[in-house]
């Protein structure tokens, strides 16, 4: 698990640590982290450093410094640095001194920086850090739109130009950079737009024991495996939780199978599903005890309610029905929307073991959707008294006391109809097997992420679309490759 601290974090951070460092030590210590990684990129794609061609983008304030000692530190070691002022006037005084003492060349026109970029190997995204404002402004946009059609690779220094640190929104110009450096800790961007970050490596400069506690938490392998429920010698099938599905209708049995299918996959025990599909997901599953109602499923640990189940008032009684069950409860797809229409049904969820699963469009439903996703879904669940899940290329999970996390997915191959089913199965499973919400909830969209890239097998290669019911079938390799890793 690691942590993501606000930009306005990390500058309280830096203040006392600067008060007590000699004058531009932090910079320097964030400058030769820049080169450091530069001299490994170009090592990597060219096979060599000296004489190779690096161009800075240098911006007017301390990330423009930044990039300036970055050129300074290449230049030591023989590279060809051509450093393009974005703000001439402006441009950090020490580093841009520091660079011409090395010899480095420095351009104060778009066009010429926009010829350097065409022959360079390596740029340095240096416009704009944690100060930023908006989109790229045209100059920078200029030079980041030459280095992409040169097909030149960006490093982007602490975070990629133009898109917003906080939110990690593009503005209409922005960096796609080919790998990110950062200072101090990682940003809200580096998780919420890992796709525009490109890998990112963190350079220690001494404001760790500075930080507060992270806002928001990313779990890793290991953190996931170790909480995975797994039977012990004296389970059986009812000590480890029982999952009720109540999901899928008439028109859409898929849902039913896909979840009640992905639950079943998730943790060992017992699935019950209730609905209107029980003939398709006992023909699917036959391990799975189907029934055609609630009431009738028998005893359960948890509820998944929602894909497929339709708005309706039978969707609205099945809701109401699963919540006065007073057990923990996986809301998904309708039952969102349900939620968003019935007050009565909001007040019956609120301060329960409830996680709703929506998608921006469900999300809308019951709460607003602000580009700051992270505090939009903290204000829900604290708003809505549940444990709010928000899908989306970056997934975010946010309980009612304030527990935050982020699942920056690598890839967007999740992006598919019936993926949204599978992830409340599994989420579901979890619950029965008691872990809380926000566990559950960051569990299942870190295994379900993965298994996405395994059946796109995007593990190997380049990767191909991916259909739910592969993701499905891909849950029990990442299950587990979390379990390994916490070897
Ligand atoms: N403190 C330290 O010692 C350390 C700081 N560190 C580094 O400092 C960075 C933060 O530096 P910072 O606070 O100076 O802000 P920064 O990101 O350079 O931007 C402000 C400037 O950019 C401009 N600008 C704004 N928006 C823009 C846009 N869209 N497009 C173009 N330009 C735009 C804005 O200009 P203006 O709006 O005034 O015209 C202003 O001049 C941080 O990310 C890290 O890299 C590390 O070295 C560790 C030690
Ligand atoms: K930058």
């Amino acid at each position: 698990m690691y942590g993501v601290w606000t930009p306005e974090q990390v500058r309280a951070a830096e203040e006392p640590v600067l008060a007590r460092t000699p004058d531009g030590a932090l910079m320097r210590r964030a400058a030769r982290g820049v080169a450091q990684v530069a001299l490994g990129e170009l090592e990597r794609r060219t096979g060599g450093v000296s004489g190779r061609r690096v161009v800075v983008l240098a911006g007017a304030g301390n990330n423009g410094g930044d990039g300036l000692w970055a050129g300074y530190e290449l230049r030591r070691r023989g590279v060809a640095v051509t450093a393009v002022l974005l703000s001439p006037d402006r441009a950090h005084p020490a580093g841009l001194a520091a660079l011409r003492r090395q010899k480095g060349r420095v351009l104060l026109r778009v066009e010429s920086g926009v010829l350097a970029i065409e022959r360079a190997d390596l740029v340095l995204d240096a416009v704009v850090g944690t100060g930023a404002r908006g989109g790229l402004r045209p100059e920078a946009a200029a030079l980041a739109d030459a280095a992409a059609t040169a097909g030149v690779p960006v490093l982007a220094v602490d975070t990629p130009s133009g898109v917003d640190p906080l939110t990690g929104v593009p503005g209409e110009d922005s960096v796609q950079a080919a790998a990110t450096v950062t200072f101090g800790a990682r940003k809200p961007v580096h998780v919420l737009a890992a796709p525009r970050c490109g890998p990112v490596t963190l350079v220690d400069i001494g404001i760790g024991p500075e930080l507060p506690p992270p806002p928001v938490r990313v779990l890793e392998a290991a953190d996931v495996g170790a909480r995975w429920p797994v039977p012990g010698p004296g389970d059986d099938k009812y000590t480890q939780g029982v999952v009720g599905v109540a999901a899928g209708s008439a028109t859409y049995p898929g849902a039913a199978v896909l979840a009640s299918g992905a639950a079943a996959l998730s943790t060992s025990g017992m699935v019950r599903y209730a609905g209107s599909a029980a003939d398709e997901v006992r023909a699917a599953w036959p391990e799975i005890v189907a029934t055609d109602t609630v009431g009738e499923a028998g005893r359960v640990q948890a509820w998944v309610v929602g894909p497929g189940l339709g708005t309706d008032d039978a969707g609205a009684r099945t809701l109401g029905d699963v919540l006065d069950a007073g057990l923990p409860v996986l809301a998904d797809a309708d039952a969102v929307t349900l939620l968003g229409t019935h007050a009565e049904l909001r007040e019956r969820a609120r301060n329960a073991p409830v996680l709703i699963t929506p998608h921006a469009g469900e999300f809308a439903r019951v709460a607003e959707l602000t580009d700051d996703r992270v505090a939009s879904a903290q204000r829900a669940a604290a708003d809505l008294g549940v444990t709010v899940l928000l899908k989306g290329n970056a997934t975010i999970v946010a309980a009612p006391d304030g527990r935050t996390l982020v699942h920056p997915a690598g890839s967007a191959w999740l992006a598919t109809a019936g993926s949204g089913d599978v992830l409340s199965g599994v989420a579901g499973a979890l619950l029965a097997a008691g872990l809380d919400p926000w566990w559950a909830g960051g569990c299942a969209a870190f295994v379900h992420a993965r298994a996405a890239d395994i059946g796109a097998g995007a593990a190997d290669g380049p990767g191909s679309p991916v259909p739910a019911s592969f993701v499905q079938q891909a849950l029990p390799r990442a299950i587990r490759e979390v379990r390994e890793a916490v070897r």
